[in-house]
């Protein structure tokens, strides 16, 4: 059996899943994709796991899809094809998700880092939709992309190609920080920390709430909101929440999916 290119471990509540191909670059071949839909798959099912972080080793974060198994591959055996499951489940993740990247991304790569909720790099990591230098489209990262960068900064990244550093990246809202690498992980476990205060199950409906389209009637927005708004406060975990800030205690959630 090949060796396993992503690893998964459970500890004190946060699941991290490790891309450890480095030769490579981490780069998104069929077997590192398949062993990562596995693992996210097994994080979003385990009750114990309140958050998951997405790390990697070597230098680079990941280079996007594999160059050497796409070349020379049909059109319709691209494993591009089965790409949009990982940004699916990252992006719809019931639990918040935190990419820690101590180098670069690339092309598909980024894709995955907007994908996240939260994303922590070191100051020295460079980000770049490169699709269009080869002659490929960002088509299928462009769903979680789009979303988080201006319109403005989407033209011009995606259709110059170029390389920016982790300050702009900050700057356009792709990351949320950028830190000298002795800091990496204690900025990792600063996100970790505050992300584990929260209730699961209000955590999995802002996730929701903040993806979700918007209807153009602010009257029906608000009757939705005002609903999940009332749904939080009168079930078990808002009422936990209460009870706790009233009683100056710490609070104890419920296992998700019981609000
Ligand atoms: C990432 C850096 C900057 C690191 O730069 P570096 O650290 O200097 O590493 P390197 O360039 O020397 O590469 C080290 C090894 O990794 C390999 N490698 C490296 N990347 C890949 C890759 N993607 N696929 C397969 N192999 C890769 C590379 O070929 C080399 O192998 P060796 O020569 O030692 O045998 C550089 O390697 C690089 O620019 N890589 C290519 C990045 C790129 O163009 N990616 C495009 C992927 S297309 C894509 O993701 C499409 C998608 C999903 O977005 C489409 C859609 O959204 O619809």
């Amino acid at each position: 059996m090949a060796d396993e290119l992503v690893h998964y471990e459970v500890r004190r509540g946060i699941a991290t899943i490790t891309l450890d191909s480095p030769h490579n670059r981490n780069a998104l071949s069929a077997q590192l994709r398949a062993e990562l839909t596995g693992h996210l798959k097994s994080a979003t099912a385990d009750d114990a796991v309140r958050v998951i972080v997405l790390s990697h080793t070597g230098p680079v974060f990941c280079s996007g899809m594999d160059l050497k198994e796409a070349g020379g591959a049909s059109a319709d055996k691209q494993g591009v094809n089965e790409f949009p499951v990982i940004l699916e489940q990252l992006w719809t993740s019931p639990k918040p998700v935190v990419a820690r990247l101590a180098g670069p991304a690339r092309a598909g790569g980024v894709g995955i880092v907007a994908a996240c909720d939260i994303a922590v790099a070191v100051d020295t990591a460079t980000f770049a939709f490169s699709e269009v230098r080869i002659g490929v489209v960002p088509a299928v990262i462009s769903v979680t992309v789009l979303p988080r960068l201006l319109p403005r900064a989407a033209h011009e990244l995606f259709l110059t190609g170029e390389t920016f550093a982790a300050p702009r990246a900050v700057a356009i809202g792709l990351i949320n920080s950028a830190v000298p690498g002795d800091d990496l992980d204690t900025e990792v476990t600063r996100y970790t920390d505050m992300l584990a205060l929260g209730a699961p199950n209000a955590l999995t409906a802002t996730k929701r709430m903040l993806q979700e389209p918007r209807s153009d009637n602010l009257s029906e927005v608000f009757a939705d909101m005002l609903a999940l708004s009332a749904r939080h406060f009168g079930g078990p975990e808002g009422q936990e929440g209460i009870a706790a800030f009233v009683g100056k205690r710490k609070p104890s959630w419920v296992p998700p999916g019981d609000a």
